[in-house]
This record gives C-alpha cells, sequence and structure tokens, in this order.
C-alpha cells in the first residue's frame, strides 16, 4: 500500500501505542511535508518520544500505519528504515574523528576508499569543517557537532533527521546560538527534521509547523503563529506562552465584531470566522504582550477594550517588565516591551488591547461550570 502525496515524506495515520494499560500515543495523525520543520511540543511525559520512535522503527504501532516516502513501514526495522534518530549530542560516536564520524554509514555500505575520501572532503566543506577532520566529537562546540551530524546523515542519502531534544546539554545563550544554526542547516540542505521538545521558544522560532502534545493526544497542529495567536484551547494557549484567559458571555454581534461581557468589563472582539451567538461562554485569550499599559490615568469607567487597575507585583526581565495589574479581583498579567522609556510604573494604570489581539474560544465545559475560576472574571 503506497500513498500518492509528492510533498508528504511522513504520513502518520491514526497511530496508537499503549505500554501494558498506559496509552501513551492516542490516534495521532501527522503528514509531514517534505523539506519542512515539525516540531513535537508538549509537557514531559505527552508521548512525543515514543512517537518519534515508532517513526524510527524503534516501536511498533498497536494500531495505526506510518508511512515513509509513500511506503507503508509497519513491520520494516530501524535499520531499514531512512530515519535516523538522533538523540541528546547527536549520537555521534565519542571515541571517532569526525571524519570517522561522517565516514562510519560509507564504510557499513562497503563503499570504495577513494569514494568514502571525495564524499566525505565534499562534506566537509559543505558544513565549514575542514581543518577538524582529525578532532573527536568532544573537541566540539555543539554547532559544530550539529554540523557533524547533519553530514553523516547526508553523505548516505538520508534525507530526513529525527532529533528528540538534541539542544538540552547546551546553556542557555549556546542553545539560542545552535538553534538557529540548525535551522539555517536544515533550510540549506532541505532535510526534513523532525524536532522534539518541551521548550515552546524552541518550538516557535525553529518550525514551520508545530504538533501541540497533551496526555498522547495531538491537540493542535499549526504554524507556529496560528499556535501562538489562534490557539484552539486553552491548554494550547496556556501551554505555548502566557496568556489572560477571562470567562464572559457573548452580549451581541456588532458589524462583524463579537461583543463580550467580562464581568462589568466590555470587550470588542473582532470576528475570527467562527460562529458565536449571543449568549454563548465564551473565553478570552489576551497575551501579555498586546496589552498597553499606561500611567497616570483616572478610572476609564465602562468603554470597550480599555480598564484601570492597580500595579501588584513587577518583574524587570531586561527586555520588558512584567507587571500584575489588578482589576476587579483578577490580576492581569502584562508586559511593557519598553521599559526604557518609562521606567517602573507604580500606583494605578491605564490598560487596552486592540479588538484583533484577542482571541475567543468557546468555554470549555470545565470553565463554565467554574465560573469563578481561579484565574477568570465572570
Ligand atoms: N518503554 C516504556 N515502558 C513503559 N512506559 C513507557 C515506556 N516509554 C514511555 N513510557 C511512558 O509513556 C509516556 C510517554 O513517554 P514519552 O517518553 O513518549 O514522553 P515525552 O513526551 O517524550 O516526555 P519527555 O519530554 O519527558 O521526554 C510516559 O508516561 C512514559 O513513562
Amino acid at each position: 500500500m503506497s500513498i500518492h502525496s509528492e510533498e508528504c515524506i511522513i504520513r502518520i495515520d491514526q497511530v496508537s501505542k499503549s505500554f501494558g494499560a498506559f496509552q501513551a500515543v492516542r490516534q495521532v495523525s501527522l503528514d509531514i511535508e517534505k523539506g519542512s520543520f515539525t516540531t513535537l511540543l508538549g509537557p514531559s511525559g505527552c508521548g512525543k518520544t515514543t512517537l518519534m520512535r515508532l517513526i524510527a522503527g524503534f516501536y511498533e504501532p498497536d494500531a495505526g500505519q506510518i508511512f515513509i516516502e509513500g511506503s507503508r513501514v509497519n513491520g520494516k526495522p530501524a535499520f531499514k528504515r531512512n530515519t535516523p534518530l538522533v538523540f541528546q549530542e547527536y549520537a555521534l560516536f565519542p571515541h571517532m574523528t569526525v571524519f570517522d564520524n561522517i565516514a562510519y554509514g560509507l564504510k557499513l555500505r562497503k563503499t570504495e576508499r577513494t569514494v568514502i575520501r571525495r564524499k566525505v572532503e565534499e562534506m566537509l566543506d559543505m558544513f565549514g569543517l575542514r581543518g577538524m577532520e582529525s578532532r573527536l566529537p568532544k573537541e566540539l562546540s555543539g554547532g559544530q557537532q550539529q554540523r557533524v551530524a547533519f553530514a553523516r546523515a547526508l553523505v548516505i542519502g538520508q534525507n530526513i533527521l529525527l532529533m528528540d531534544e538534541p539542544l538540552s546539554n547546551l546553556d542557555a545563550k549556546m542553545r539560542v546560538e545552535v538553534r538557529s544554526e540548525l535551522r539555517e542547516l536544515q533550510q540549506r540542505t532541505g532535510v526534513t527534521a523532525i524536532f522534539v521538545t518541551h521548550d515552546q521558544d524552541e518550538a516557535l522560532s525553529l518550525s514551520d509547523r508545530i504538533a501541540v502534545f497533551q496526555q498522547g493526544l495531538v491537540r493542535q497542529i499549526g504554524t507556529p503563529w496560528d499556535i501562538y495567536f489562534k490557539p484552539n484551547s486553552r491548554f494550547v494557549a496556556d501551554f505555548v506562552g502566557t496568556a489572560n484567559f477571562l470567562h464572559g458571555t457573548v452580549a451581541g454581534l456588532e458589524e462583524g465584531d463579537i461583543i463580550v461581557r467580562c464581568h462589568k468589563q466590555l470587550f470588542r472582539v473582532a470576528g475570527n470566522g467562527g460562529s458565536f451567538r449571543t449568549g454563548d461562554q465564551v473565553t478570552l485569550v489576551i497575551r501579555p504582550e498586546c496589552i498597553a499599559v499606561s500611567q497616570p490615568s483616572s478610572d476609564v469607567g465602562i468603554s470597550f477594550n480599555a480598564w484601570s487597575g492597580d500595579i501588584v507585583r513587577s518583574s524587570f526581565l531586561g527586555h520588558m517588565i512584567r507587571y500584575g495589574v489588578s482589576a476587579d479581583s483578577f490580576e492581569w498579567t502584562v508586559d511593557d516591551s519598553s521599559p526604557s522609556l518609562r521606567g517602573y510604573l507604580q500606583g494605578k494604570v491605564g490598560m487596552s488591547v486592540d479588538k484583533r489581539s484577542i482571541h475567543i474560544l468557546p468555554a470549555e465545559a470545565k470553565e463554565a461550570q467554574d465560573e469563578q475560576g481561579d484565574r477568570a472574571i465572570s
């Protein structure tokens, strides 16, 4: 059996995997486009690594099918699949030089020595590793190790790389440097990359598409932009970034906008194509950086998308100050990204948000019941 999509290099179709009675992966479907960078993102234990191991062939699914380059690979052993699984530190052989690490796959395939030398040298040039061929992996930076890992896969024609938290051993600054190099390498080589992380910044900055996992289920698949600004659930909004969640009721529809009442406050929300009706219970999702904060302010009373509150906490993060602002028994999280202009704000402040920066979701059952929830105004 095969699939006939040129673009889709890996198709995961309704795949499930249990360990004893525990379902680690539950009916996951995911199409991976050729040459794309896809990240599996989710909290610890949500099934990301298990799905990678299913793709690589280290586990067999209990149900569902996996296709790689058009062919069904269920039952096909890992070494016959075109998908090297790269763990932390890129799984380079620590006792082998850069040259030997890159040459390894060619040697296994009994390639002629002169061909091996020529191909490895091409890779050394392509990845800027000339002069480092005699070094051991521990004598390389994280970025250089990453390049060796790419070279080793590409030299034998592998065009899919599965990477399981490859940056997790690096310190914070190196991690950012190496990740931008990783993206550049992936785009330059056209390799299809699947990447596992629980770090949302890493996922947002690297990926063409992100699949957000929760307890073995894929909750949302989308571009980083959509995952961040148009989450399809409170879980996704909360996991990917920080958000203010307000429980409210649709008070009316006006010129394509949705008017929502959250306690005493009225919000005008740009209609996002969703079908909401007057009386619907909803959750508004407002990112802290989407709220403009100003001082001084008199009480703005009831007006659309503008309200006031009292600063109850602040934390300086260098590039911004994050405030906790209490209004109407709700504590807003608000980011001021230009602290050098205003310094610390104190006391009473005014807040406002553009109607296009408010995301609206149908209230989840629990929220509708629990209107007095800790982060919700009712
Ligand atoms: N071989 C196994 N036997 C039994 N349970 C397992 C096995 N492998 C994974 N699990 C369980 O399945 C669940 C999913 O594990 P998995 O490693 O896929 O999670 P993850 O999302 O990659 O987590 P992390 O980010 O911590 O690596 C976990 O609860 C884990 O304990």
